[in-house]
This record gives C-alpha cells, structure tokens and sequence, in this order.
C-alpha cells in the first residue's frame, strides 16, 4: 500500500497526484494546498474520475510514503531564471518543513529553485538528508533527447548540473563529436526550453508530472536515475546539491561516481556547482 502526498495542489501537484493514481502507483491521496477550495477542486476532480482514497488532514502528511513537495510560486515570462524565485518560495519552503514534523517518508522536492530547496530540506529541515531528493533532471534529460532527436540522433540524453541556466549536457557519451560552439547553441535552447509551455499554457505540467511519477516508480525498483542530492565531495563538489546520476532507494540515495567529463563539460558542472553553492549558503 503506498501512499502519495502532494504538498502544493496547483498545477503540478495536482497532475501528479492524478497521474501515480491513474498508473496505479498511488493506492491513497493526500493532497494540501494553503487555497482550501483548489485543494477541495483537486479531491472532487480525482474521485470523479477514480475510486481512490483521498484525504486533505495536513496530519496525514506524515504518513505518506512519497510527498511531493510543489508548494510555491512558478515562473511567469516576465521571471527570467528558476533562481529568481527563491526570495518568495524560501518562506513557504520553510513554512512547509513544519507541516513535515514526523514524516518518515522520501520527499521529492519540485518547487523552483529545485537544486536549492533540496538542499534547504536535506540539510537545514526537520528531516534526515537520507529522506529528501530533487526532481528536475529527468525532464531535462528528456528535453535534451528531444533535441538530439531533432538533429538526427538517436540516443537518451543526460542532463546534469542545476536544474536552470547551469544544467549540463552531456555530450561525451554520445557516438558522435559534437564541436563546443553546437553545444553551446544546444545549451542555450535547453535553456529556454520551458519557456514557450509557460507562455502558451502558464505553466509546464504533463512533461514534469510523467517524469515524476516515472521517479518513484524507479526509486521502488532502485533505478538508476539523475535527480538533485547534496554531492558531499561527488565529483568534488561540497556544498550544494545539484543533479547528478544516483541510485535512490526510499531509504538513501548512492551518488553514481563512475561518469567520465571532458573538459568542457567538467568546467561547466563547476560552474553549475559555483553558482548552486552561492544560493546554499542563502538557506
Ligand atoms: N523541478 C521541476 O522540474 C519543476 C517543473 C515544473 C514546475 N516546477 C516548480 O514547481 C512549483 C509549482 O509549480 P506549479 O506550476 O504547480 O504552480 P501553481 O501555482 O500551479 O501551484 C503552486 C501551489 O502552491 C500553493 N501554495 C503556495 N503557498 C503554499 C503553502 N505555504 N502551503 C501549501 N501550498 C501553498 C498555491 O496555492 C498553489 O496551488 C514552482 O516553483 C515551479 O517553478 C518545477
Ligand atoms: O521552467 C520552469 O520554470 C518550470 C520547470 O522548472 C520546468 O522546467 O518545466
């Protein structure tokens, strides 16, 4: 019996909800918003839909197995980067750690900026480090596919470094060379990839909810996947929590450490690392 939480019922706490029930991972709901009626909406539009249990007691939070952590204000056209949101989620990140007193469950972090709230929860929060992981870099390796595919190759791409402007493809596992000035130009279009769903529809939804649903069914089968964990010395970097590949389990995470860089992308995932470490040390 597994039980999901969704701590922030907007848009994507409300379609993650709605998907790990409809793929049958989810057996019961908890669902909390701070708006009462689109936490009300969110039940009714579910259990119109399917037989599932589904409660909106704050209390039972902290019997869930998964909560995901989506509370918060996301990106409008007008906010340029993820990082730009962390003076106006910092306090709602905080606020939300009281609701997760004596929760023994894995959170999955998704509020913006991701890399950093991990953090937040992994080393400043009421809950054990072992407990928190950050959502971010299966969507963007997903996106990177899609670009490969786009240009004619086949192969599933790996995204590392911030879920943001310093995210990291990883072009030196691919059969193909591909000169620095197309990957830079690659990199600026992972940049900006969101950014036409936010303008025509809000908000990214489907693409972040598959992929987070997908995360906790791999985290049952201890899948290998890219996720947000503090690096504690991975890589050689301190200080931060940033994506890299990792085998998470519900009870822990292992950093996988055999990954070879080359020079331009090892300077980026410092780079990525530099900027992370600055917003950390916020928290
Ligand atoms: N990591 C990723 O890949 C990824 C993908 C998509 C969105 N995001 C981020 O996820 C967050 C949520 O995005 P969204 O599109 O669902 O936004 P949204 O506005 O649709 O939903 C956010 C919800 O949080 C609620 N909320 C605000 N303060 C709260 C509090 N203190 N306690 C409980 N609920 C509270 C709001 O009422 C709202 O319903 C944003 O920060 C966004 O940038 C991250
Ligand atoms: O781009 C955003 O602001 C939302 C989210 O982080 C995403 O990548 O879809």
């Amino acid at each position: 019996m597994t039980i999901v939480a969704c701590l922030g019922v907007g848009r994507i706490g409300g379609e993650v909800a709605y998907v790990s029930a409809l793929r049958k991972f989810a057996d019961e709901l908890v669902l909390f918003d701070i708006s009462e009626p689109l936490q009300h909406a969110q039940k009714l539009d579910i259990i119109h839909g399917m037989d599932i249990p589904v409660s909106t007691n704050p209390a039972d939070l902290k019997d869930a197995d998964y909560c995901i952590f989506s509370a918060g204000y996301s990106r409008s056209p007008n906010i340029k980067t993820r990082a730009d949101l962390f003076d106006k989620n910092l306090p709602i990140a905080k606020e939300s750690s009281e609701l997760l007193k004596g929760f023994s469950g894995k959170l999955i972090v998704v509020t913006n900026p991701m890399d950093v709230f991990t953090w937040y929860f992994a080393k400043k929060s009421c809950l054990d480090e072992s407990q928190v992981v950050g959502f971010g870099g299966l969507l963007d390796s997903r996106r990177f596919t899609v670009v490969l595919r786009s240009i004619g190759i086949e192969a599933e791409g790996q995204v590392l470094g911030e879920h943001g402007e310093h995210q990291v493809p990883l072009f030196s596992s691919l059969d193909i060379d591909i000169p620095i000035p197309v990957r830079e130009e690659i990199l600026t279009g992972l940049r900006g990839s969101s950014m036409p769903v936010i303008k025509g529809k809000a908000g990214t939804v489907f693409g972040p909810a598959y992929h987070i649903a997908s995360m906790l069914e791999k985290i049952e089968k201890g899948e290998r996947i890219i996720c947000s964990l503090p690096a504690n010395g991975a890589y050689g970097i301190e200080g931060c929590s940033l994506g890299l590949p990792a085998v998470v389990t519900r009870s822990g995470a292992k950093i996988d450490e055999s990954l070879k860089f080359d020079p331009w992308e090892m300077e980026k995932l410092h780079e990525a690392a530099d900027f992370l470490q600055g917003l950390c040390r916020r928290v």
